[in-house]
């Protein structure tokens, strides 16, 4: 019988070398792209939060928001997109912040959340923990309470689980990948 973890790790295609030299990049198109996949992941994203009351969910752009939209349409929660910068249209918050391969800038509206509410943060993968950190600065700025983080993929060996944890941030994974 197959573990959702390993259904999953042969849905996901791993391209070495790519975007730069010595990254092996996870790459999910394949498992979107097959629907029992893409359903199962989502459900099992889900799993742990469903009956609770979740006030949003928010994705970071742009694999975050095909997961984050799926996972807010089964919590009927409302979806919060954080993006890159310049992007958004009205008053913004903005963090800087570095990923696995480069540093870029994220934006949320700073009316997207209210104080209190209750958030999960989705993404499809956590490799050195940058961009989940800084959106859950974002979001504590505005005064939201980021309640979990989940994502398809975690690469243990670059430490961003234990970054979030650190922060007091749970979080969910479904598949992991050692190395990088
Ligand atoms: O844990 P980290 O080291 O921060 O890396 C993880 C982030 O990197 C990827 O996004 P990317 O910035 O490549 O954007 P994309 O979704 O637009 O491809 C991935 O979707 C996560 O958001
Ligand atoms: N190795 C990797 N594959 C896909 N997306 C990533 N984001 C950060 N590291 C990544």
């Amino acid at each position: 019988m197959h573990t959702i973890a390993s259904e999953l790790a042969a849905s996901i295609r791993s391209i070495p070398d790519y975007p730069k030299p010595g990254i092996v990049f996870r790459d999910i198109t394949t498992m979107l792209g097959n629907a029992k996949a893409f359903r199962r992941a989502v459900d099992a994203l889900v799993q742990p939060y469903a009956g609770t009351k979740i006030d949003k969910v928010a994705g970071m752009e742009a694999r975050g928001f095909i997961l984050g939209g799926a996972v807010a349409h089964q919590l009927s929660s409302g979806f919060v997109p954080i993006r890159k910068k310049g992007k958004l249209p009205h008053d913004i918050v903005r963090i800087a912040y570095s990923l696995e391969y480069g540093v870029d800038e994220m934006e949320m509206h700073r009316d997207a959340v209210n104080p209190g509410e209750k958030v999960i943060l989705v993404d499809d993968l956590i490799a050195t923990g940058g961009t989940a950190v800084g959106a859950t600065q974002l979001l504590r700025q505005i005064g939201a309470e980021v309640v979990a983080a989940c994502f398809v993929i975690d690469l243990p060996d670059l430490g961003g689980r234990k970054k979030l944890e650190a922060l007091n941030v749970p979080v969910h994974t479904l598949v992991e990948f050692s190395g990088h």
